[in-house]
């Protein structure tokens, strides 16, 4: 049986800082190798997300400038964004579109950014600085450590919902105090990680993926593709 999986990259036109789109490239360089026809499209400005329509999403960071342009837009499509991750639905979203799932996100000059409100976390605003450097994590149920890139004004603090992506072993994280980096919640993954994230944490990717696989086709046997063996890159 031949699998497809269809992503939806929101704002991808507005939302790419530090070349996130290329986690899109990854997602289709692994799917390739696990045997999925794997499509992507933006979903941007004044355009629809069909929840019924996308088997995963992606979603980027950004400067708070591109960041209140989408703010405004992405209330269209609350609902449909809260249907897709209470469904389950597998979505990769980093620093600014990390910030805009959650509550909200005050900005460097004090503006509130409102969220989507689908996450539960909020985000405060540091005074004259921005968390910039590398950083390593650990996952705690996995085990599983990830590297990566973080430049951030914005100091999150999670929801009683939400779990860490990771413990900070060296960098910020989140808001530099509680010692957690990014946030999960069902199946989706939230992260402060530019590089992009994937390229340098291919395990992520695969999890993304076969979350995916499993949600589309629940009756399948996804052994093989769990088998892909993944090389650390970082
Ligand atoms: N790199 C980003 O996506 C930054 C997000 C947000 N503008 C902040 O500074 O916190």
């Amino acid at each position: 049986m031949g699998y497809s999986l269809h992503l939806a990259h929101l704002y991808g036109d507005l939302l790419n800082t530090y070349g996130d789109i290329g986690n899109v490239l990854v997602l289709e360089y692994y799917a390739k190798q696990m045997g999925i026809e794997f499509t992507s499209e933006i979903v941007s400005i004044e355009q629809d997300f069909d929840e019924k329509k996308f088997d995963l999403a992606f979603f980027g960071g950004g400067q708070d400038f591109e960041q209140a342009i989408v703010s405004k837009d992405i209330q269209r499509m609350k609902e449909s964004l809260t249907t897709f991750i209470e469904d389950d639905g597998p979505m990769l979203a980093i620093c600014g579109g990390y910030q805009l799932l959650g509550q909200y996100y005050i900005g460097a000059h004090g503006e509130r950014i409102e969220g989507i409100h689908a996450l539960s976390h909020h985000t405060e605003s540091q005074i004259n600085h921005r968390f910039i450097g590398d950083i390593t994590i650990k996952n705690e149920e996995t085990g599983e450590t990830y590297h990566g890139f973080e430049n951030h004004n914005g100091l999150t603090f999670l929801g009683e919902d939400e779990k860490p992506l990771g413990i900070v072993i060296s960098g910020n994280g989140n808001n530099g105090s509680d010692k957690t980096e990014g946030a999960i919640y069902k199946n989706v993954c939230c992260s402060y990680f530019h590089g992009p994230i994937l390229a340098r944490n291919g395990l992520l990717a695969k999890r993304l993926l076969l979350a995916a696989l499993k949600r589309k086709y629940p009756n399948d046997d996804f052994s093989k593709q769990e088998a892909l063996e993944i090389k650390a890159t970082y």
